[in-house]
């Protein structure tokens, strides 16, 4: 396997500070004064039924959602600033959602897809300077997540695994200090679940951050060592992965009865 570049930075600010964080949609509270502190180079899952705003606590964490400035004692910063210039954000962030993938509509290949994720945005453009070494970066990427073979494919062409795949790639070029990973490996295949945990892996040994929502415990790498349970627009526990990710406490934050059982680092659960 080829290696990605990792930048070792030290960072004493937390790369994550939000306290009494509010964000309304339609009249209606969806994250509920969540504080919350994820340290540089901290792994992260977060978990929680549909509706409890794990994407939108994303979208806060991106800047697509702004909260409630009213709220008193707010803070929310990212690796310590309050203000950020979205793009410059972006950079700072590998990001991976499904919204993105929607936004991938006109007609982009594999290949412009992964470098676009140089300059955080939906595709390159004329004023986007592409030096030779990007080049590279973006082959050893897609070469490291076999995904060569869909460079000249249009996204909007590729099924929605691949397309997936396309954008994990797009996320890792720019070598970002965290990659915040919202169900990341919806829609992959069992090779491809298999080779995007090992780059989670290899990437969090590299000392980045990784915050992860997902709906599957086995996406919960050993490395991500800190679980939060989300509910209600709220966080409902919060703590290390051995005392977060029991029976009990995934049946109250789920309403039945589920079983959890851990083996070789990897968690699963069923009901
Ligand atoms: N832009 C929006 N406008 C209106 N309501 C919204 C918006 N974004 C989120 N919501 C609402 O906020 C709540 C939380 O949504 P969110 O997508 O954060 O949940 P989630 O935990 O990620 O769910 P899932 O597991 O289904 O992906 C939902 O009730 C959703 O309808």
């Amino acid at each position: 396997m080829q290696d990605i570049s990792i930048r070792s930075e030290n960072h004493p600010q937390p790369l994550i500070d939000f306290r009494n964080v509010t964000v309304a949609r339609d009249g209606r509270k969806i994250l509920d004064s969540v504080s919350l502190q994820i340290d540089v180079g901290e792994n992260v899952a977060i978990i929680g039924p549909n509706g409890s705003g794990k994407s939108s606590l994303i979208k806060t964490i991106t800047r697509e959602y702004r909260p409630l400035a009213n709220s008193s004692g707010l803070v929310c910063r990212i690796m310590g600033e309050e203000r950020w210039d979205v793009f410059d954000l972006q950079r700072s962030l590998g990001i991976v959602s499904g919204d993105l993938q929607q936004e991938y509509t006109r007609d982009i290949c594999g290949y412009e897809a992964v470098l676009s994720g140089f300059f955080s945005s939906i595709g390159v453009y004329r004023n986007h300077h592409i030096t030779y070494e990007m080049r590279c970066i973006v082959k050893a990427v897609m070469d490291l997540l076999e995904v060569s073979h869909l460079q000249h494919k249009i996204i909007s062409h590729m099924s929605t695994g691949e397309a997936r795949r396309i954008l994990i790639a797009r996320a890792l070029v720019h070598d970002p200090l965290a990659l915040v990973l919202d169900e990341p490996a919806n829609s992959l295949d069992l090779h491809s679940l298999h080779r995007f945990r090992e780059v989670m892996r290899r990437i969090a040994v590299a000392g980045k951050s990784i915050i992860l929502v997902t709906h599957n415990l086995q996406d919960i790498i050993p490395e991500i060592e800190r679980v939060i349970l989300f509910r209600d627009g709220r966080t409902f526990m919060d703590g290390p992965k051995e005392q977060i990710l029991t029976s009990s406490n995934l049946s109250i934050l789920f309403g039945l009865p589920v079983e959890v059982q851990s083996a070789d680092g990897y968690y699963r659960a069923w009901c």
